[in-house]
């Protein structure tokens, strides 16, 4: 198992100093680094708690996650943002290309509160054979509430006495609906522990239970997030810790060489929901104060033909981070057998062109000087995704301290929430809502019919 970041088309000795990075510059944060590690090593207690996940014992969730596949036909999961996104990344990467009709349970993910998917998913399951994963650290996130509340009128129609039994509710130990509704209803509750925000929660139960009634190898990933683990605790070199590295990079790139946005360009259609978890953890932890990167999500090949345009010849405000896979389980070669016009394909792979659609494109990128990162990895699997998540959660923890705000909270997404718990007429919000009156016009309007 393998994980290579090659930073090159990041250095200034390849994309020129506007836009590239001086080696002495990425050096010159090395007493930055050495303080901060030693911060960061103290802070696994409290805030980087997320570090203490992988070295967790999941045999009870392991023995529960099983019981759960040998009851039910389909699982739903009802949360959303950090309660959801991190066990779809998980379900996607890891399962979906090869999960077939025959596999089961059946996966669906009740985020939104759209009419149109929660009926596509009821039209799909049979409540009967139906597990409903309640997943929220607040246990009072609206949409998540919204959806359960529906589910739990269903339940109890279709199921009467034996409702509860369909529920597993997921959430914080201490406080909140769910934990109090669960108790009360003798409902499984798992645990999210408190001081872990939902970004930083995927390896918990938030999203390790659902992966393991998935068949997905939790141990595995684990491991991959403990040798992660291993590698940045021990290296305080800025060039030998890939998290370190890809956070001083982007910093630089950012506040330095004016590279607001962040792309991540996954060549995997396996990998392409890795990109929404990052984009929540990289956003909603780092966009504060002003400052703050957009992370942006583009797929390979497919967004050649949709980005690479404004990508090279744009604003110079990107830099991008391909994700590449270097072998995969299956693959197909043209045959020798085509039209002469297209002969040249003949005889290469699916996976090979791939590959070097991505070189192209790398090589582009350089000769327009857009700083771009490539991280390869030699398959995907449970191991090598459990590096790449506490990768990147160590990566924004530390960028934390590089921004100077704290990566931990998001403020800033509480303002709409008090805004909508007003509109929906929530005890306690009518200062909200006069405040939301005199905020919000509609004065400027066009209207066709
Ligand atoms: O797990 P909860 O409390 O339902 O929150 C869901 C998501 O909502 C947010 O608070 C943002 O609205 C995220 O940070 C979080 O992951």
């Amino acid at each position: 198992m393998v994980i290579r970041i090659d930073y090159t088309n990041v250095m200034a000795e390849t994309i020129g100093e506007r836009d590239g990075i001086l080696r002495e510059e990425l050096l010159s944060f090395r007493h930055f680094v050495i303080e901060t590690h030693a911060r960061i090593q103290k802070e696994k207690e409290r805030k980087f708690y997320f570090a203490k996940l992988p070295y967790q014992d999941t045999q009870e969730i392991k023995e529960f996650a099983k019981e759960i596949s040998e009851r039910f036909d389909y699982f739903v999961l009802i949360g959303i943002g950090g309660s959801s996104l991190g066990a779809q990344m998980l379900f996607e990467s890891l399962k979906s290309i090869n999960h077939n009709i025959y596999d089961r349970p059946k996966f669906f993910i009740m985020d939104n509160v759209d009419p149109d998917k929660f009926s596509s998913i009821l039209e799909i399951i049979d409540i009967e054979k139906t597990c409903f994963n309640v997943v929220s650290k607040s246990g009072s996130t609206v949409e998540t509430i919204a959806n359960f509340a529906i589910v739990l009128d269903i339940l109890k129609k279709r199921l009467g006495e034996r409702w509860n039994e369909h529920l597993v509710f997921t959430t914080d130990p201490e406080k909140g609906f769910l934990k109090r509704f669960g108790e009360e209803n003798n409902i499984k509750i798992l645990h999210v522990p408190p001081k872990v925000g939902g970004r930083f929660s995927v390896l918990s139960p938030v999203g390790i239970f659902p992966a393991a009634v998935l068949g997905i190898d939790i141990d595995q990933l684990l491991e991959g997030a403990k040798k992660m683990d291993l590698v940045c605790s021990i290296e305080e070199h800025v060039e030998h810790n890939p998290a370190y590295l890809i956070a001083i990079t982007h910093y630089i790139a950012n506040m330095r060489r004016g590279k607001t946005i962040s792309v991540m360009m996954p060549y995997s259609e396996k990998l392409s929901s890795f990109v929404d978890w990052y984009r929540q953890l990289w956003a909603e932890s780092l966009g504060k104060d002003g400052l703050g990167q957009t992370p942006v999500k583009a797929l390979g090949t497919v967004d050649q033909h949709s980005q690479i345009q404004l990508y090279r010849d744009g604003l110079r405000d990107k830099i991008i981070t391909f994700i590449q896979v270097e072998r995969r389980a299956e693959d197909f070669k043209i045959p020798d057998e085509i039209p002469e016009d297209i002969h040249y394909l003949s005889g290469h792979t699916l996976h090979e062109i791939l590959n070097k659609e991505l070189l192209g494109t790398k090589a582009a990128l350089i000769k327009s000087k857009v700083p771009n990162i490539t991280i390869s990895m030699d398959k995907i699997s449970p191991y090598n995704i459990g590096m790449l998540i506490y990768l990147y959660e160590m990566a924004t923890g530390f960028s934390g301290y590089l921004y100077k705000i704290n990566p931990f909270d998001q403020p800033a997404v509480e303002e709409g929430k008090n805004f909508t718990y007003a509109l929906m007429g929530r005890e306690g919000y009518s200062q909200k809502l006069e405040e939301f009156e005199e905020l919000y016009k509609e004065k400027y309007k066009i209207e066709i019919q």
